[in-house]
């Protein structure tokens, strides 16, 4: 497990898109050999968001051969609703890059048969070859895509009934009314992201530290099911100094990149990475 520690939530939004850009161009995907791409929804990625559609004006990055799975979805929200993940996602990434429309995968909160939906993605995951990079986020009680406290570690994509925090956390995108926002969503299990190559979990701000010390510091718990991912043997946890406060000071030092590193990390990030952290 490597823990980067960065100023700001615009860091790490710029972290984590060249981080993506440099696994997609490093993996090289053709025809035939897309690269498999996992994909969170929610205000902390929207920034790396941004800097991927940025890389991808620029010509530095092609999405043409990349594959995507989104990890979650709320049931029953129409697809065209602002807060429905698909939208989010067609909106806020997918219209501005030159991804092919049937690469992009997001789960179907309105199918008539979910669970049969949720099967359909998982099995439409291993067809692609599995997921190379799984890239999410975490609620403040630290659960990961929709994984609410107390889910299996090894649980699969299914529907599930999101927990009161959540219904607090994401109420703020309906209104501030919680009865709109809705009771259930279909997700993808802790153990599905799990079987991904490489996992990188992008959290920021001040409400989610105690999850993050949870994640980090304390043992594998699930009733903070980001914390299974101690067991991913390629898993990056990427945060900003808001996130790091309930941390111990010894952890922080320990994971820090010093400023000197940090001021070279535009050069390279990747390489820096490999020496500077510990796994
Ligand atoms: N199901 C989503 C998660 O996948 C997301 O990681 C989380 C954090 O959202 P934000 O980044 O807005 O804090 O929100 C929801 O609960």
């Amino acid at each position: 497990m490597r823990l980067i520690i960065l100023e700001n939530a615009e860091v790490v939004a710029d972290w984590a898109a060249r981080f993506v850009m440099q696994r997609i161009n490093e993996f090289a995907p053709g025809p035939g050999r897309p690269f498999v791409l996992g994909l969170p929804t929610g205000g902390t990625p929207l920034g790396m968001y941004r800097r991927l559609i940025d890389f991808y004006r620029e010509g530095r990055l092609s999405f043409r051969h990349v594959v995507t799975f989104n990890m979650d979805e709320y049931v029953g929200l129409p697809r065209d609703h602002p807060e429905s993940y698909h939208f989010y996602m067609w909106n806020e990434f997918f219209k501005h890059i030159d991804i092919e429309p049937g690469n992009a995968h997001v789960l179907d909160g309105n199918a008539s048969d979910l669970p049969a939906e949720c099967a359909r993605f998982e099995l439409l995951m291993r067809e692609a070859g599995g997921v190379n990079l799984f890239v999410g986020g975490i609620g403040p009680d630290g659960h990961i895509a929709f994984n609410e406290p107390g889910s299996s570690l090894v649980s699969r994509t299914r529907v599930k009934t999101l927990a009161y925090d959540t219904l607090e956390a994401n109420k703020r995108f309906f209104g501030n009314d919680i009865t709109k926002v809705p009771r259930q969503a279909l997700t993808v299990g802790v153990g599905t992201v799990m079987d991904a190559q490489e996992v990188m979990i992008l959290i920021t701000g001040a409400h989610k530290s105690l999850a993050l010390a949870k994640a980090v510091e304390e043992g594998v718990n699930h009733m903070w099911t980001v914390s299974a991912f101690q067991q991913h043997p390629q898993t990056l946890f990427v945060c900003d100094e808001d996130a790091t406060l309930e941390l111990r000071v010894k952890t922080v030092k320990y994971f820090k990149v010093s400023k000197c590193e940090l001021r070279s990390r535009a050069g390279n990030a990747i390489a820096h990475l490999h020496f500077v952290h510990r796994r």
